[in-house]
């Protein structure tokens, strides 16, 4: 299958290997044409590590073209970019062309719906809780390091009535790992980036303000790793709130980086033992503080006072960042305004998160 990739980072350099390798015929799209340019003047793209290919892979140069006579088009960059690209894509995307977003944040599949809605155009949308593999992009501009692939995946469509179709494409895509959830909502819920990226990345601010190399498996010291599991209590309580079963942070850390479950801390320093643990972030530009705050912790918080349920660690860490940072990281959200949530009711929410919007 061709598939269009938004995004040419980590994630989609790793998934445009794993395509390619697969058969299929991934064509990337770098916003800004930097992160494409060496592919587009004839070197191959080259993955090592869990995902190990080399050879060339289709660029486009702009928004049509990455979905331009695509089957599917993947959504594989930081949330701050979803909007952007989304907008970049809406003009040229076709009734029933499925679009794949990893990972899915902040509503972000509902933004996208209203804009189809707006063009009468009407597709599924399949979001995943997290990413098929993790990675780092290499400074040559033409390679990744996977470090990865995850062993499940959780998926859900919108509308919910696509279900079926979409957790087959992404099967045939990318293998028997996905698993069905119930609707948007939960997905909403799964994404456990932001609470494990907010005992991280506050709890080593000064690593990465003074950009040292340091290891991140490794500082997850048990401070850490309880700080992480206090805060998917909340997540857990607000999905518990809606009726919705999601993964815990402990089974997502033993699926994603093949582990025995235990404490955070513990499989974090399994990780760090067996030379896994990766590294932390070398600034304090990073989408850890840039993208989980505002499209990560800021909606969950959302979602908890809808639920009845507030969120006070989630909240605590958007003000405590936003001081650090000295800006208002929740204005950094471009989606959610354009959404309105906060006045919807839990059966509301999960009545817009089932049918999505409609022409
Ligand atoms: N890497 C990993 O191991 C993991 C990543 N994830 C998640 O996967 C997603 C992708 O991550 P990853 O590939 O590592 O991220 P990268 O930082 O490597 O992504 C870079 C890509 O995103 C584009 N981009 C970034 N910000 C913007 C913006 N504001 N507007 C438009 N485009 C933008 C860049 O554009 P340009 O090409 O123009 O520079 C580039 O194409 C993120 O949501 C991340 O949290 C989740 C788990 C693990
Ligand atoms: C490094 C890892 C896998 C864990 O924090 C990650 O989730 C990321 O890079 O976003």
């Amino acid at each position: 299958m061709r598939i269009g990739i938004l995004g040419a980072g980590a994630i989609a350099f790793g998934m445009a290997a794993f395509l390619a390798k697969a058969g299929h015929h991934p064509v990337l799209w770098s916003p800004s044409g930097a992160r494409t340019r060496k592919l587009a003047a004839g070197e191959p793209l080259t993955a090592t590590g869990a995902v190990e290919f080399s050879g060339p892979v289709a660029v486009a140069h702009d928004g049509r073209e990455a979905v331009a006579d695509v089957d599917a088009v993947i959504v594989a960059l930081p949330a701050n970019g979803h909007r952007a690209a989304f907008d970049a894509a809406l003009p040229h995307l076709k009734s029933d062309q499925p679009v794949i977003v990893s990972s899915h944040s902040s509503f972000g599949a509902l933004y996208l719906s209203k804009r189809l809605a707006e063009r009468g155009v009407s597709l599924p949308i399949i979001v995943w809780g997290t990413t098929l593999l993790t990675g780092r992009q290499q400074p040559d501009g033409a390679s990744v390091s996977v470090n990865t692939v995850r062993q499940k995946i959780d998926v859900a469509t919108l509308p919910k009535a696509a279900a079926a179709e979409g957790k087959a494409l992404c099967t045939e895509l990318f293998g028997d790992r996905f698993v069905e959830r119930d609707g948007l909502l939960a997905i909403s819920l799964s994404n456990l980036n932001p609470q494990n990226h907010l005992g991280i990345a506050l709890l080593n601010l000064t690593r990465m303000e003074k950009g040292e190399k340091w290891g991140q498996g490794e500082h997850v010291t048990p401070a850490v790793g309880q700080l992480i599991e206090a805060l998917d209590a909340e997540r857990l309580k607000i999905a518990e709130s809606f009726g919705l079963s999601v993964r815990t942070v402990r089974e997502h850390f033993s699926l994603s980086f093949h582990v025995p479950i235990g404490t955070v801390s513990d499989m974090n320093q399994q990780m760090h033992l067996e030379g896994r643990g990766g590294f932390g972030p070398a600034t304090a530009e990073s989408r850890y503080i840039y993208e989980d705050v505002p499209f990560g912790l800021v909606p969950t918080s959302l979602l908890g006072r809808i639920a009845g349920q507030p969120a006070v660690l989630h909240e605590a860490g958007t003000s405590l960042f936003s001081a650090a940072m000295n800006r208002n990281l929740a204005a950094d959200n471009d989606l959610l305004p354009e959404l309105a949530l906060d006045s919807f009711s839990p059966a509301a929410l999960r009545e817009l998160c089932d049918q999505g919007f409609t022409a």
